[in-house]
């Protein structure tokens, strides 16, 4: 097939696990005889140093053409004075709107090898299988935001038609996987809360009575995700609940370096990236993790393209270089693979699946 994808490298470590997503694009083409025409776009700090601003028109234009877009990472200390115009995340942000992908899949399936590097009591870890639908365009991150003299606000702001959308996005998910989700919310506090839980329950009760459903506090469930987690299926949660939850279920697979997503909406261009920022504590050094970046492209070709024998041989790849030790420095200590070893280690393993087909 003949697909348009656009690459934002961004910032940090961004441009080197980009690398490595790029060259496994090109493996993809070569070896499952596809013509991906690929186009490289600025956003983030990158963006704001050679333009001024964190989200060019160019690169909106380039997205929007595209049949869907990877994204490294945005951010880091350079541009991160609280007094500064404009910042690297509002150009994600902004993508993110213009792109209308209102909801983020974020699958968390701990491969048995890193899980074992997380720090719970190893029963705990055993069967997990969840996929986190984090409503992406709205909430605090998009409401109106002020200074006021000795004050700052944060809008959170909710619509009924913006929680429907995402339950009715999750709860079709959840009928293709164990047909359960949990819904996490601040009820006993939050107004915005209180409508997702009673529109939810309408969209449940009325849409998908073959769903088995609930509802769990998020102060709960960030506990619950590290006693219990193999409790869970879909877990639908909006923006920032979401945004919190996910890194610390990294923690449930080894590393931030593990967990890929897809952000989707009712357009045809996705959007995929790592879970993980900018990490300007390693970046530049070559040894950051590209596997959740490498998942990524595998929901690319998933859910964009609709290349499934492609993504599972991708996911495949991965998996099997993991379980042959083929670690960055997150997850060992001992001799452990750049990122260019690690993305090549993928390669091969990819090459020999896609001649076995
Ligand atoms: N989607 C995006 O572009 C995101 C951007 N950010 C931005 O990134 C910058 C840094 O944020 P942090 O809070 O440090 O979060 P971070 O996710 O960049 O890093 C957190 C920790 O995880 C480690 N880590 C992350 N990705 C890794 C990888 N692939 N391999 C190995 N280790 C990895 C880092 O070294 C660091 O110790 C900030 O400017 C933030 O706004 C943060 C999250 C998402
Ligand atoms: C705008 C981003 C920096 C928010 C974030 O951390 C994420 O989407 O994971
Ligand atoms: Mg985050």
């Amino acid at each position: 097939m003949k697909a348009t994808i656009t690459l934002l490298p961004g910032d940090g470590i961004g441009p080197e696990v980009g690398a490595e997503a790029e060259k496994l694009l090109l493996a993809v083409a070569r070896q499952f005889g596809h013509e991906f025409t690929l186009q490289t776009g600025l956003i983030g700090g990158a963006a704001i140093d050679a333009t001024g601003n964190p989200l060019p028109e160019e690169t909106i234009t380039l997205c929007k053409q595209s049949d869907a877009v990877f994204l490294g990472a945005v951010g880091g200390p350079k541009w991160s004075d609280p007094n500064a115009p404009v910042r690297p995340e509002q150009g994600l942000l902004k993508l993110r709107a213009e792109l209308g992908v209102f909801a983020n899949l974020r699958p968390v399936a701990p491969h048995p090898a890193t899980a074992e590097l997380a720090p719970l009591k190893p029963h705990l870890l055993h069967g997990i299988d969840m996929l986190f639908v984090r409503e992406l365009t709205g909430g605090s991150y998009f409401g109106a935001k002020r200074r006021e003299a000795d004050a700052a606000v944060d809008e959170c702001r909710y619509t009924v038609a913006e929680i429907e959308r995402v339950t009715r996005r999750a709860a079709q998910l959840a009928r293709g996987r164990r047909r359960k989700l949990t819904h996490v919310d601040k009820a006993n506090v939050l107004e915005t809360s209180r409508l997702w839980r009673s529109t939810v329950t309408r969209i449940m009760d009325s849409e998908y009575p073959d769903v088995a459903y609930e509802h769990v506090l998020v102060d709960a469930m960030a506990m619950h995700l590290l006693t219990r987690p193999s409790h869970f299926d879909v877990v639908l949660t909006e923006n920032l609940f979401g945004d919190i939850l996910t890194d610390e279920a990294a923690v449930l697979a080894g590393s931030m370096g593990l967990l890929p997503s897809a952000s989707v909406g009712e357009g045809k261009v996705g959007l995929y990236e790592p879970i993980h920022g900018s990490a300007p504590d390693i970046a530049g050094k070559g040894i950051a993790n590209p596997y959740a970046s490498l998942l990524s492209v595998a929901l690319l070709l998933r859910h964009s393209l609709g290349l499934e024998a492609e993504a599972a041989a991708l996911e495949q790849a991965v998996s099997s270089a993991i379980s042959d030790g083929v670690l960055t420095a997150d997850l060992r200590k001992d001799h452990p693979a750049s990122t260019a070893e690690a993305g090549n280690a993928v390669l091969q393993r990819l090459s020999a699946l896609a001649k076995a087909a």
